[in-house]
């Protein structure tokens, strides 16, 4: 019998976006089911994800996986037969899950929503926050094409949906993140050239729009 695989999301989603191109790079079919986040919570995530109550949340035969790294890691190793995304050596594998951790524990997403939802002091500090941090994942990655070496692997799966938020942070943030950290720019300008990549995140312009609503809805000037 084929596997039934659903992913609950909402489509600005960084989270989302991880579990969509993990499934890509798999080149596994599934059903996709919009969580409206801006209204009210479906039963079907109530039930899926009780802990946090959170997207996105990836359905496999009818188990839910919660934690988009976590379902990330699944996925690679459920489907372990094509484009491994994390490295088979325990070594290089600790320091993936440490840089993909890294981005989670920075609290990037949080950073950056400062960047976009405040003015003066609030905002100089998230930006220079969310700059370190920026300059500490290149310093990682080096001279390297992708973090995973030569081809896509688990920390740019966890960290390039980020970028498409980023119109959004550097308007409301009134700075260029290319002028600081050019080469963390280029490194996310190869990977949307990527297929699983690029038809698996929506462009910065939608998301930007998506931005300019909540603030809106926040009351933000
Ligand atoms: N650590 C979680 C973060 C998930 C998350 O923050 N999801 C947001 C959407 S981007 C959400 O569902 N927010 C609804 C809420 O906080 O009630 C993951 O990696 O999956």
């Amino acid at each position: 019998m084929a596997d039934e695989v659903i992913l609950l999301d909402f489509w600005p989603s960084p989270f989302g976006m991880r579990i969509r191109i993990a499934l890509a790079e798999k080149g596994i079919k599934y059903e996709y089911k919009e969580e409206d986040l801006l209204s009210n919570k479906s039963p079907l995530l109530l039930e899926m994800n009780p802990v946090h109550k959170k997207v996105p949340v990836l359905i496999h035969n009818g188990k839910p996986i919660a934690e988009s790294l976590i379902a990330v890691q699944y996925i690679d190793e459920v489907w372990n037969d094509k484009s491994p995304l994390l490295p088979s050596d325990p070594y290089q594998r600790s320091q993936a899950r440490f840089w993909a951790d890294f981005v989670d524990k920075k609290k990037i997403y949080e950073v950056a929503k400062n960047l976009w939802t405040k003015k003066g002091e609030e905002q100089e500090a998230a930006k220079k926050e969310f700059i370190e941090i920026i300059k500490l994942l290149e310093q990682e990655l080096g001279d390297k094409t992708y973090f995973g070496g030569d081809k896509l692997g688990f920390v740019d799966v966890a960290l390039i949906p980020f970028y498409t938020w980023f119109k959004g942070y550097e308007i409301f943030g009134n700075f260029n993140v290319e002028k600081e950290c050019p080469k963390f720019i280029a490194w996310a300008k190869r990977c949307i050239k990527i297929e699983s990549v690029s038809k698996s995140l929506p462009d910065q312009d939608k998301v930007y729009d998506f931005v300019v609503q909540i603030r809106k809805k926040m009351g933000i000037e």
